[in-house]
């Protein structure tokens, strides 16, 4: 077993980037936008531009820094591009399911870099019945295609009508034509998008999945774009669209657990800042008499620090994390799990010996991190080794576009507290509870807490959930 070959986790999100920047050459600044979240998808990345006339394209599977160079940047020439980074969460992952996927008929050509998943993408397939150059992609994203194809002559602002009435699930999408950059975010406002644009007195805007891409563009952040509402940027200006009827919002918790970036800003706090209040609840909540906090890296990390200040005990650093792993190397059997999080992380057994460690991390999926690092901890002769979860147990599957394992691979789904204490070999276990979660998140949008509590508000429909 490799280290490449290790994928058993909840994946990271797609990120998606975009900029209309009049007479500028923007495809530099769309690279640094897709760095920037390269943390929410590792598998491809790829650049559509516009020069105003024709659209072109760059895909492969890869970070962005292998995918692009310094001529393939300087060939992607134009004042408009799209890009994306993408986990695949529909199909399998290849190149030919790299996006964006580009649709073009006599019309014109559109470019599309979609984060989310669409749950009735099969019954839309039946409905729009794709015959020509839609009909081979198998990927949930084409039904943007499809319906751009099926319905040929409606203007733009009635397609995206179109999209937001009658596509099910997650979506936070960019497009770009020859002319025009268009954002839009489903009804629910499942996934994250805001928009930014040009700093000092430069005329042009960017749109993005987090704040902290519009950043590395040397952009500033506007606004984030509103659940159900659409964004068309061209040489007119720019136009918001909202027109559909109101649905429960349903912001994915799982964002500020884990998915963002800790510097990105989501309803007006930093990631981080979130992060850090859940450790401080989750202090409130379960304060475990102990003589040191110590974080999982990298997610944890906020949450271990909220936890030793609200109870004033020392945050050391105790295991170090080689900074050239991922975020998702763990494969189901024992042999492989035991070699990745070997390969991810060390103990600094100096700092351990003889504490009473109380180990701090944002969530517990299967328990293979956790379970390993008690492991470790205890062999580097720790006293006692109590675990903590900075949010509630996961017990439900993701049908919304994050890589959330089955009920039978979840620790919790059908185990006791104790059971999940048992078998990961904590002398405690505590997770903080959906109502202390809920209390620090205060979002303005509603949100979608599924994975905790099962409670599915956005349709999925049966043959979407395999
Ligand atoms: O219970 P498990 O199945 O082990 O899953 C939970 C762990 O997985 C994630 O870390 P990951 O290593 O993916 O990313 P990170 O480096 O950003 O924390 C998460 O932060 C937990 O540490
Ligand atoms: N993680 C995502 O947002 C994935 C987008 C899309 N469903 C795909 O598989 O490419
Ligand atoms: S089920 Fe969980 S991971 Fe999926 S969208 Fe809802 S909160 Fe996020
Ligand atoms: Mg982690």
């Amino acid at each position: 077993m490799f280290p490449w070959e290790l994928h058993d986790k909840p994946r990271d999100e797609c990120g998606v980037f975009g900029i209309y920047a009049p007479g500028k050459s923007v495809a530099l600044k769309t690279y640094y936008g897709l760095i920037a979240l390269q943390h929410r998808g590792e598998e491809s990345a790829g650049i559509a531009v516009s020069d105003g006339k024709e659209l072109r394209l760059h895909k492969k599977m890869g970070l962005v820094t292998e995918v692009f160079n310094k001529d393939l940047i300087e060939n992607l020439k134009g004042n408009a591009a799209i890009g994306h980074v993408r986990y695949s969460t529909s199909c399998d992952s290849s190149e030919a399911n790299a996006q964006p996927l580009v649709y073009k008929d006599e019309r014109g050509s559109i470019a599309v870099a979609h984060n989310g998943n669409i749950t009735n993408a099969s019954q839309l397939n039946k409905r729009l019945a794709p015959a020509g150059a839609t009909k081979s992609l198998k990927l949930d994203s084409a039904v943007f295609l499809s319906f751009i194809e099926h319905y040929r002559n409606l203007p733009l602002k009635k397609l995206l009508e179109r999209y937001l009435n009658d596509i099910s699930g997650s979506y936070s999408l960019i497009m770009l034509t020859e002319n025009s950059l268009i954002g839009l975010r489903d009804p629910h406002g499942m996934r994250p998008l805001c928009l930014g644009k040009m700093k000092n007195s430069e005329v042009g805007y960017m749109i993005a999945s987090e704040t902290c891409a519009i950043e590395a563009a040397n952009g500033e952040v506007i606004r984030e774009i509103n659940p159900g509402e659409g964004v068309i940027i061209n040489e007119a200006g720019i136009e918001f669209i909202q027109n559909c009827s109101r649905r429960r919002q349903c912001f994915c918790v799982f964002e500020y657990i884990y998915l963002a970036r800790s510097d990105s800003v989501l309803d007006g706090r930093t990631v981080n800042s979130v992060r850090r209040d859940l450790g401080r609840e989750l202090a409130r909540e379960h304060p475990v008499a102990g003589d040191e906090v110590i974080a999982i890296p990298e997610s944890g990390t906020a949450m271990a620090m909220g936890y030793s200040e609200q109870l004033g005990l020392p945050f050391r650093e105790g295991l170090i994390r080689n900074r050239y792993m991922g975020r998702t190397f763990i494969k189901p059997e024992q042999t492989e799990r035991e070699l990745a999080v070997k390969l991810k992380f060390n103990v600094l057994g100096d700092v351990i010996r003889g504490q009473r460690v109380v180990i701090v991390d944002d969530s517990l999926v299967r328990g293979t991190t956790s379970r390993q690092i008690i492991q470790m901890f205890r062999e580097a002769g720790a006293k006692e080794v109590h675990f903590l979860a900075a949010s509630p147990p996961l017990r439900f599957p993701c049908y919304y576009g994050i890589d959330i394992p089955s009920v039978d691979e979840l620790a919790a789904a059908q185990r006791t507290v104790e059971e999940v204490r048992l078998q990961i070999g904590a002398d405690s276990l505590h997770y903080l509870s959906l109502p202390g979660m809920l209390q620090v998140l205060q979002r303005s949008e509603e949100l979608c807490t599924a994975c905790f509590d099962g409670v599915y508000h956005v349709p999925v429909f049966k043959q979407e959930t395999g």
